[in-house]
């Protein structure tokens, strides 16, 4: 989801030019226009200085690309509002910042950058002649820096926050991951509960119960299956059906005097736990699907987790010096099986082209379908040959395979793909940008057919 420029960050990028004579911002621009090079080596160098940081903008793709652009954000800040729209210059600030968000580049170290910036105008315009030194200069590069960093920094945060948010989903999902599992688990110790409780009440011994919060149900409900599930009705459900059988019908039941009323007890606490199975029931099939972060019809990983998992490889990737392949696959010329066979056979036929997509990968790698018949590929540790070997073979099984339809009907198939090795850049973006070209490279060349994109041209050529 991108970040778009608010009504108040264009009126105050808009108030700040207002705020000075065209003569001032013609003087700023003109020393920016001059320096813009030794400027941008000042802004690059304190970044250097740190760590970390040199870590992340070691890529040469990066220094290139980096410095290229640095200059060019040094003068285009103090543009004309005629020549450059404050709206246009908003904008630029929070792509700014969303790269910056995607590659995780510390804020303080931005802002560091933009401090020995400023003192590198403050000693330029110090040298100019004295006359001229009316202190408006200094304040229009302090107060258009500033408020750079000031949108850029507020769209670093939002990504952030967004992105912990798909962190966390994602977290969740890999912990009900194996769902039918973890259900099976959690069915069993809610049935164990029950049997002990009743067997407690047919012994006679039913003067304290166990509770249910405190069974092994009860503790994996209300430590992680109420995170996993958070916010739907039927984990609220459960949680007030475990409070309620805890402390108003086991009590009622260990008080209860006669055996009539001990039945009436026992009955409401068995239709309790049925229920709390159902709804149990339902929320694994949700967290399987939808809520879990899954294509409901494909089962595969849907594009809410591609930046999160994105990120996780990238960094594994520069921690360990290895290489992962982004491989955009789209079914060729989709549209006509549903033209020609129907909705519901176009959804078989994904259903099946994704089993045998999960089929075709091996246990690291990652599978998403990013819309419509279009799919995404993440094999990781690999190196360009393997990666290509194995996009060739699933090419070719694809076409191989006999997709079945309704009605006793089947139709073939064929896939283009578009491969990128991840080539070191720290902003996946890239890598998804070079497949997606790749893809339509592969399209244009007549379907059925692989796609390399270049590692160091940064263009396409044929694979
Ligand atoms: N049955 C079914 N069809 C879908 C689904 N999602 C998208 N589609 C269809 O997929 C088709 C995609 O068509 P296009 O994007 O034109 O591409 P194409 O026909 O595959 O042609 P090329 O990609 O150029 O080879 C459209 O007709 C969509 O309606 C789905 O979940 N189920």
């Amino acid at each position: 989801m991108k970040n778009s420029p608010s009504e108040q960050m264009v009126r105050d990028w808009a108030a700040v030019v207002a705020q000075y004579a065209p003569s001032t911002r013609a003087r700023v621009r003109a020393l920016a226009q001059q320096h813009q090079h030794a400027l941008a080596s000042r802004f690059y160098d304190s970044l250097l200085s740190d760590a970390a940081a040199s870590q992340l903008v070691s890529h040469e793709q990066v220094q290139v690309r980096l410095h290229a652009s640095m200059m060019r954000w040094i003068t285009d800040v103090f543009a004309d509002p005629e020549d450059i729209a404050p709206q246009a210059l908003v904008e630029r600030q929070i792509r700014i910042g969303e790269v910056h968000a995607r590659i995780d580049v510390p804020v303080h170290l931005v802002l560091r950058g933009a401090r020995s910036l400023k003192q590198g105008f403050y000693a330029l315009l110090g040298a100019e002649d004295e006359s001229r030194n009316d202190g408006a200069a200094v304040q229009l590069v302090t107060q258009t820096i500033d408020l750079a960093m000031e949108i850029m920094s507020q769209t670093y945060a939002h990504s952030h926050e967004r992105s912990a948010r798909a962190d966390e989903a994602y977290r969740l999902l890999s912990m009900v991951q194996n769902a039918s599992m973890e259900r099976e688990r959690q069915r069993a110790a809610l049935l164990d509960w029950e049997s002990a409780v009743m067997y407690e009440i047919a012994v006679g011994e039913a003067a304290r119960l166990p509770r249910m919060a405190a069974s092994e149900f009860g503790l994996w409900f209300r430590h992680k299956g109420v995170h996993a599930f958070q916010g739907t009705s039927e984990a609220e459900a459960i949680l007030a059906a475990i409070a309620h059988v805890d402390e108003v019908v086991q009590p009622a039941l260990e008080a209860a005097q006669d055996v009539e009323e001990r039945q009436r007890q026992a009955r409401e606490l068995r239709d309790h736990a049925r229920r709390m199975a159902l709804d149990l029931d339902t929320l694994f099939q949700k967290a399987n699907e939808l809520e879990g972060g899954r294509d409901v019809l494909t089962s595969l990983l849907n594009r809410k987790f591609l930046p999160v998992v994105l990120s996780k490889e990238v960094a594994y990737a520069r921690e360990r010096n290895s290489q992962f392949a982004v491989i955009a696959i789209d079914i060729d010329h989709f549209k006509q099986v549903n033209d020609v066979h129907g909705h519901e056979a176009g959804d078989m036929v994904l259903q099946q082209f994704a089993a045998l997509l999960s089929d075709s990968v091996r246990g690291g790698d990652y599978l998403f379908r990013l819309g419509g018949e279009e799919f995404l590929m993440l094999s990781v540790d690999v190196d360009e040959a393997r990666a290509v070997a194995a996009a060739e073979r699933l090419r070719a099984r694809i076409a191989a395979e006999v997709f079945r339809l309704p009605r006793d009907r089947t139709m073939t198939l064929t896939i283009s793909i578009g491969l990128a090795m991840h080539d070191g850049h720290p902003d996946y973006q890239r890598a998804l940008r070079r497949a997606d070209v790749a893809l339509y490279a592969a399209k244009q060349r007549g379907r059925n057919c692989l796609v390399v994109a270049d590692q160091v041209a940064d263009k396409v050529t044929a694979g």
